[in-house]
């Protein structure tokens, strides 16, 4: 029997520093936002739709997609977000499941999906157990706007493009709180995994 974990949390919650320590156990990751760059290359079926629904503004001259101007788009205007989940989402979701039944004929006993959205897009039925990253907003804040180079005001903007993590974290079968230094965390991380009897 394989365990699936669903990891989650909001944007810059810590998931990815939270997904390392599950690879450094050798428990693999299938990870939504790399799946989410793959699909959406030249000649991917979901890049023609978007250039379609957004137009060539988003490109850069070699005609791949500028992320950062693409993201600008979305996070300011949620019809234009909504648009593109619906063309990047079911792309991503294909791609997800085909890596986990590999991973699960080759006998994986614990399997990691990493899904910033897995609450709002309603995928918890996807996994057996759901993981929050969990942190206070200020901190959300602060790591988000030094990590991507964002103001405030865009932060907060895509702070708010999700699910508060406060309800994420009601919803979730282990909440890890990310405020502190990432050894707490992992130790926190270690805690869920032995009373899972994961390890
Ligand atoms: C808008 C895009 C081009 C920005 O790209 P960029 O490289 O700057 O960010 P990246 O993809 O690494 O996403 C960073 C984080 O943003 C948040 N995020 C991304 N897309 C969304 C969305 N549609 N709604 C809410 N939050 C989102 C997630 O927490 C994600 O972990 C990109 O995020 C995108 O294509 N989004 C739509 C697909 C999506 O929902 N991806 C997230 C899970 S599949
Ligand atoms: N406990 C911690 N202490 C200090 N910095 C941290 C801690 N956890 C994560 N960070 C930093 O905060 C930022 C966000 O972490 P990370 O990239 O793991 O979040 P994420 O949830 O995967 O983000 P996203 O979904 O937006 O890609 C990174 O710059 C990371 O190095």
């Amino acid at each position: 029997m394989t365990v699936v974990i669903g990891l989650t949390g909001g944007i810059a919650s810590g998931k990815s520093t939270i997904a390392n320590m599950f690879k450094e156990k050798q428990i693999p990751v299938i990870d939504a936002d790399v799946l989410s760059r793959e699909v959406v290359e030249p000649g991917q079926k979901a890049y023609q739709k978007i250039v379609k629904a957004f137009g060539d503004d988003i490109l850069y001259q070699d005609r791949t997609i500028d992320r950062k101007k693409l993201g600008n788009v979305i996070f300011s205007n949620e019809e234009a977000r909504e648009k593109l989940n619906s063309i990047v989402h079911p792309a991503v979701r294909e791609r997800m499941l085909e890596k986990k039944n590999a991973f699960v004929k080759m006998g994986e006993k614990v399997i990691v999906l990493d899904i910033p959205l897995l609450f709002e897009s309603n995928l918890p039925h996807y996994v057996d157990k759901t993981l929050v990253v969990s942190v206070d907003e200020e901190v959300q804040l602060t790591r988000l706007m030094e990590r991507n180079q964002l103001s405030k005001q865009e932060a907060l903007q895509r702070i708010h493009a999700q699910l508060p993590l406060k309800e994420k974290a009601k919803r979730a079968d282990a909440v890890i709180h990310n405020n502190g230094t990432i050894i707490q965390s992992q130790a926190q991380l270690n805690d869920i995994l032995s009373k899972w009897k994961i390890l």
